[in-house]
């Protein structure tokens, strides 16, 4: 847990060392979980959103995409049910005056539980080394069926009444397993209350004429209400989908884990329409398909898992998430979700417009399914940041930070680097740049001993580091070194360019 906690602190201090994340208005102390994305951020965020719209729209003849407004008519929200049931149970603490959110504080109760079982299990797998046969003893061993038994029955009980909204029996919960505040200890709570995330403004300039609108909290109604817009004028046939990248916003009771949380964020989402009954395959095939987007990027298979859903929303009929491995633990980074007909029939019942389409093979016309793919950008954006983030021992007892981002979604794809400030050398280099930078994202760097410099952009992620020495003015060589492996090699200039196409190539690493 400290070593995790480690790990997390070092992932934020890198992030805004490097300019890739700082706290939103740092100069007046910065607004809670609103946070700026610096130079090398934007860029790898940039980065991240075109690896997934290519392979979304860009591969799928049967995709498009789309932008649609952030505010939009109210009745929408009334609609897709957010107004009446998009809500958190939030509870407070008498004494430290803290805000949590219920379930939570008996989810993490839960995770300690299961921490304790998996102690054991570590325990016995170190006891009994290759001879451990982990489910026979999960199976037997009393003291983890014991543990795993009260964790089950507490998450039990917690999505019972969750879905009953019976926020009684969560307190109950609650004073029952004498959860305490986690900042002070106190176990003097209040009742647990329904707190509604959607951030609210206005519309129009008086305060009489003004209209109240909503921040969207999530980008999938922009989606819905164009559908015939985009199924007419596309001349889309079922099966189809609609992609769109863009802000949410959410007022989060606890909005902590720097990025992971946040009160305004963005969702890569793409909802694919289908024909009733046939949602549940499709929901298996972007399933595997996201599965493979994810693999591509070679963050490592072990840092992921799919949580399917036994309690679902309201509008779904087979949930599940993609959870990854971040700094404090698996969590959420992708939601993918069969919707049913549930949001185009509401818009069609409140708007009075038909949402519908005709099936020519069918000869009918009907509501279309959806399945939805909903990733958070910036939940990916600490996916990759945090598992890039190593600290390596060396040769002769020393260390390096390396961030080793995926080659494709490196903010800077290479370095430029005069051996020395003279003699001609910065001068060649800054031909170079000039060559490359019509293809790629290039830095230039002339300043400190090469040896720092390269450390420098090891820790900012840049793939490869090109240095030019006093033998290139008669070789046009240059030394190429690899972020990752640190291995040289000397290459013509002329050969610069695709030796660097060849690592950031979209199909090559689609294909992975
Ligand atoms: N407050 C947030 N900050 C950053 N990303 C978010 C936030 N809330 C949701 N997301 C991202 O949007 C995706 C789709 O939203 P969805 O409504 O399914 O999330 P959710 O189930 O409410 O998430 P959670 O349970 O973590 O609150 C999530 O998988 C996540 O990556």
């Amino acid at each position: 847990m400290a070593k995790q906690q480690d790990k997390f602190k070092q992932v934020i201090a890198h992030a805004k060392e490097y300019g890739y994340i700082f706290s939103s208005s740092e100069i007046y102390d910065g607004l809670s979980a609103v946070y700026d994305y610096g130079q090398n951020g934007a860029e790898l965020k940039k980065n991240i959103k075109d690896y997934w719209w290519k392979s979304m729209v860009q591969l799928h003849d049967n995709i498009v995409g789309l932008d649609a407004a952030i505010l939009m008519h109210p009745t929408t929200w009334k609609a897709s049910g957010h107004v009446d049931a998009f809500n958190d149970p939030l509870i407070d603490n008498k004494d430290s005056k803290k805000r949590y959110r219920a379930d939570v504080l008996v989810e993490d109760y839960a995770e300690k539980i299961n921490q304790k079982a998996q102690k054991e299990i570590a325990k016995a797998k170190k006891r009994f080394g290759d001879k451990f046969d982990e489910a026979e003893f999960v199976s037997t061993n009393p003291r983890v069926i014991r543990y795993k038994t009260e964790e089950k029955e507490i998450l039990e009980r917690l999505a019972k009444s969750l879905t009953n909204e019976d926020l009684a029996d969560v307190k109950a919960l609650i004073e029952e397993l004498e959860i305490a505040c986690p900042e002070t200890g106190s176990k003097n709570w209040t009742d647990v209350k329904q707190f509604n995330l959607m951030f609210g403004t206005k519309l129009g300039a008086s305060a009489d004429s003004a209209t109240d609108l909503y921040l969207r909290p999530e980008t999938a109604q922009g989606i819905f209400v164009n559908f015939a817009n985009v199924q007419k004028t596309g001349r889309m046939k079922i099966p189809f989908g609609i992609a769109q990248i863009g802000k949410a916003f959410r007022n989060e009771i606890v909005a902590r884990q720097f990025i992971f949380r946040q009160r305004e964020f963005e969702q890569m989402e793409m909802q694919f329409f289908v024909r009733p009954g046939e949602e549940l395959t499709w929901f298996e095939k972007w399933k595997e398909t996201r599965q493979q987007w994810h693999a591509s990027l070679g963050l490592g298979e072990e840092n992921y898992r799919f949580h399917d859903h036994e309690k679902m929303a309201h509008y779904a009929n087979a949930a599940t998430d993609i959870e990854f491995n971040f700094p404090f633990g698996f969590k959420e980074l992708e939601g993918i979700h069969s919707r049913t007909d549930f949001d185009l029939k509401a818009h069609e019942e409140h708007s009075g417009k038909k949402l519908q389409f005709f099936d020519p093979e069918m000869n009918k016309n009907y509501v279309p399914y959806v399945i939805e793919t909903s990733i958070g950008l910036d939940r990916m954006f600490l996916a990759v940041f945090s598992s890039s983030l190593q600290e390596e021992e060396l040769e002769g007892g020393t260390s390096r930070t390396v961030l080793k981002l995926p080659a494709i979604l490196a903010p800077y794809k290479a370095a430029i680097l005069p051996l020395v400030k003279k003699d001609g050398l910065p001068e060649i280099a800054q031909e170079i740049v000039d060559d490359l930078k019509w293809d790629f994202n290039i830095t230039y760097d002339e300043k400190d001993a090469v040896g720092r410099r390269y450390r420098r952009q090891d820790a900012a992620g840049t793939p490869f580091c090109i240095t030019v020495d006093h033998d290139t003015k008669d070789d046009h060589q240059v030394t190429v070194r690899n972020r990752d492996t640190m291995e040289q090699k000397r290459v013509p200039i002329a050969e610069l360019k695709s030796l660097i196409q060849k690592e950031v190539d979209f199909k090559t690493w689609m294909k992975k």
